[in-house]
């Protein structure tokens, strides 16, 4: 028996009234409606209906599960429930990240016959390449990115923790961008190296008077972020005698100037990073262990650029656009094998000063491994490069056999100098030499330089 149409009709008149961006769609993903916010932020010139929601939004041919993906419609399906998720879409600005909430609708029978999707942009991130904001596809950085999108528009406490360089103040940011204080101050407060007296007149602000030195009232960085968001960095450095009054504010929203007896009343909401582990310094007796508490109550995972090494040559592309605006440099396809298999210990802080570099260093257009620091590509390869390595070799010869087999192979059939090798192989003239050296080829027929 045919569907009564009405329901349906009514279904598309009520998404037309929403402000953001919905589509309809059916159990087998074909889009019934899409609403004029829909079509006004997607500036669709073909129209959308009868299609899949999978091909507009991904250009995929399968349903986003079989992709490898999460789908929130086999989400819904299986729960019966509302289901959010982060998806990374093709929009007509290149690819976005963005918020998906969808939700089943029943029909009489209580059967769940559509779905509505809102889709919400998440402006502080990119899956592609861009002059501002967070940078970014591999699966731990999309998880992490999911988990703030999620956080962001609560008032919740959080802690990001993640190795030095990983990006902590770019997230804390970002998630302050996605939260609703994003048009009130993003105020930052580095812990490291500030001695007690003066952090809590940093935190709090002080009278006149207060203390030698303090001719004139200053108010306190908790002030200055009223209505926004305090990003306390290097959190595990607060002095413990501090670590007591960060606690009071986090309890009550109140605090004191120094040398004020009044209490003042806070509009904050903090967000903390560390790259200590604050776990352990809570058993070391060195972390509060009320104030480790209240600050985790929210944790994110910053990781570190080795675990998402697929990443490297989208942010080493994009970061190279930023470090040098005006010029249109280029990575040459050595360089970015090189980054890619390099173990980053200072992470992307790291990439980008490599980077900078680098384009000093070159004066044309096209960046190659001498403009890197020496060393860099001899570097030990980070666990997925050993991985794919050996996966080629499927598991019957280890990275240094490979190598040693394909240099005798290149010395074999080159018949030039070390130089010509070497620019053949994309390597430094240096390195190739160490190389040969490791191999014990390097008395091999090659001559070392000249003509
Ligand atoms: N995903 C990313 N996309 C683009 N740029 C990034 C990304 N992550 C980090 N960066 C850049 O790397 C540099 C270091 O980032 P940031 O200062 O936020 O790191 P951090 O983890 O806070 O470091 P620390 O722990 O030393 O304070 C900055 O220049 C930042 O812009």
């Amino acid at each position: 028996m045919a569907r009564d149409p009405r329901p349906l009709i009514e279904l598309k008149s009520f998404l037309e009234t929403l402000p953001e961006p919905h589509i309809l769609f059916d159990r087998d993903y074909r889009i019934l409606a899409a609403n004029s916010a829909y079509r006004q932020a997607n500036d669709v010139t073909h129209s959308v209906i009868g299609r899949t929601c999978y091909e507009v939004s991904h250009h995929y041919t399968v349903p986003c599960d079989q992709a490898g993906e999460s789908c929130p419609l086999a989400r819904s399906l299986e729960s019966g429930q509302r289901e959010r998720v982060l998806h990374l879409h093709h929009t007509p600005k290149g690819e976005a990240y963005v918020n998906i909430e969808l939700s089943p609708v029943r029909d009489v029978a209580g059967e769940v016959a559509f779905f509505v999707e809102k889709m919400e942009p998440l402006k502080v991130a990119r899956g592609l390449s861009d002059r501002a904001g967070l940078i970014g596809r591999a699966p731990r950085f999309q998880a992490m990115l999911g988990l703030l999108a999620r956080v962001a528009p609560s008032e919740a406490t959080v802690l990001l923790q993640g190795e030095s360089g990983t990006g902590k103040e770019l997230v804390a940011n970002a998630l302050h961008e996605a939260s609703h204080r994003a048009d009130r101050p993003f105020i930052a407060v580095d812990c490291s190296g500030l001695p007690e007296t003066l952090f809590e007149s940093e935190l709090f602000g002080h009278e006149r008077g207060a203390f030698t030195g303090a001719t004139a009232r200053k108010p306190g960085l908790v002030e200055v972020a009223s209505g926004g968001t305090l990003f306390i960095d290097e959190v595990g450095d607060i002095p413990l005698g501090m670590q007591v009054k960060l606690l009071r504010l986090l309890e009550t929203g109140t605090y004191r100037r120094v040398g004020a007896t009044e209490l003042r009343t806070a509009d904050i909401r903090v967000v903390s990073a560390t790259h200590r582990s604050l776990r352990e310094m809570v058993d070391e007796g060195r972390f509060r262990q009320d104030l480790y508490y209240r600050l985790n109550t929210f944790p994110i995972e910053v990781p570190a650029l080795r675990d998402r090494a697929e990443d490297v040559p989208l942010l080493a592309t994009s970061m190279l656009a930023r470090v040098a605006p005006s010029r249109t440099l280029r990575l040459s396809p050595a360089v970015l094998r090189c980054l890619s298999a390099y173990r980053f210990p200072g992470n992307v802080r790291e990439l980008r000063n490599i980077l900078e570099r680098a384009s000093l260093m070159c004066d044309g257009e096209e960046i190659g491994l001498e403009h890197l620091p020496a060393g860099l590509c001899d570097a030990p390869l980070t666990a997925q490069t050993r991985t794919l390595a050996s996966d080629d070799s499927c598991g019957t010869e280890d990275l240094a056999g490979m190598e040693r087999r394909a240099l005798q192979a290149a010395l074999a059939e080159h018949h030039g100098n070390r130089r010509q090798l070497a620019t053949r192989l994309g390597v430094s003239e240096r390195t190739l030499y160490r190389k040969l050296k490791a191999h014990g080829l390097a008395g091999r027929t090659v001559s070392d330089a000249g003509g």
